[in-house]
């Protein structure tokens, strides 16, 4: 009988700043997705985003501060690290050479998903790692589910997996618009985070 790869969870984002979604889709992925590990990657330069992020060192000591307490849970700084804009399609290669074993599973909400086709070497993306997609609906009036089905023909061997999450109405716009109003946080992001917009006075102008 054939051993399984053992799965490694890569679950990216802006984290400006990371909240209570982000950690339930942390806890989710490693409840459900049978991983040994899970790796979070904070965004370097989001080529594919209209405004500029937060300083990459506080995005980075947020994301600490947000999942540093999951189990087999770990921050890596690579993408803030390398020069340029960030590709996911360069860290999966990275750590397809680091990690030759392993089936890589690329975590991400639905609406990054149904975006697939305009990341940069999307192909690639989906012959290297399985995509497990967690609902999320947007103001945009877009459902919150994905459908591959949507997407232009994949690759394949492409392969998309639930990821069981109930729908949470949050997201970093929403929370940063909040803290430049001075609107108590503590509801949203994990105490620590909140404690750290605070001392840090992040988000205080629009
Ligand atoms: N409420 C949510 N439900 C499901 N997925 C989410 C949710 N919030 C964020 N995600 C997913 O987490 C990943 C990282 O998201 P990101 O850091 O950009 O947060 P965001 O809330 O979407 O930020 P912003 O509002 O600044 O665009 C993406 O794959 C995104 O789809
Ligand atoms: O590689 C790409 O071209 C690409 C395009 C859009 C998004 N991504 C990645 O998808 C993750 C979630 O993006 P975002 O904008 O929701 O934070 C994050 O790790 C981004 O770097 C990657």
């Amino acid at each position: 009988m054939a051993l399984r790869k053992p799965r490694v969870g890569v679950f990216g984002g802006a984290f400006d700043p990371p909240h209570n979604a982000h950690v339930a889709m942390a806890q989710a992925a490693l409840d459900h997705l049978d991983l040994s590990a899970l790796r979070i990657f904070p965004t370097g330069q989001a080529w594919h985003k209209d405004r500029p992020l937060s300083a990459p060192e506080h995005r980075l000591a947020m994301s600490h501060l947000a999942f540093d307490d999951l189990p087999r849970t770990s921050v890596d700084a690579r993408e803030i690290l390398r020069a340029g804009p960030t590709y996911t399609l360069d860290t999966l290669r990275e750590l397809q050479q680091e990690l030759p074993d392993a089936q890589l599973v690329l975590i991400m909400g639905a609406d990054q998903a149904n975006a697939l086709h305009r990341w940069h070497g999307w192909e690639e993306v989906l012959s290297i790692a399985i995509i497990s997609v967690a609902y999320r609906a947007l103001a945009t009036g877009s459902d919150g589910q994905f459908d591959p089905s949507s997407l232009p023909p994949v690759p394949p061997g492409a392969h998309f997996e639930k990821l069981q999450l109930p729908p949470m109405d949050i997201s970093a716009t929403d929370i940063r618009a909040r803290a430049t109003r001075g609107e108590d946080l503590r509801q949203l992001v994990p105490p620590a985070v909140a404690r750290y917009i605070e001392q840090h006075h992040l988000y205080r102008s629009a």
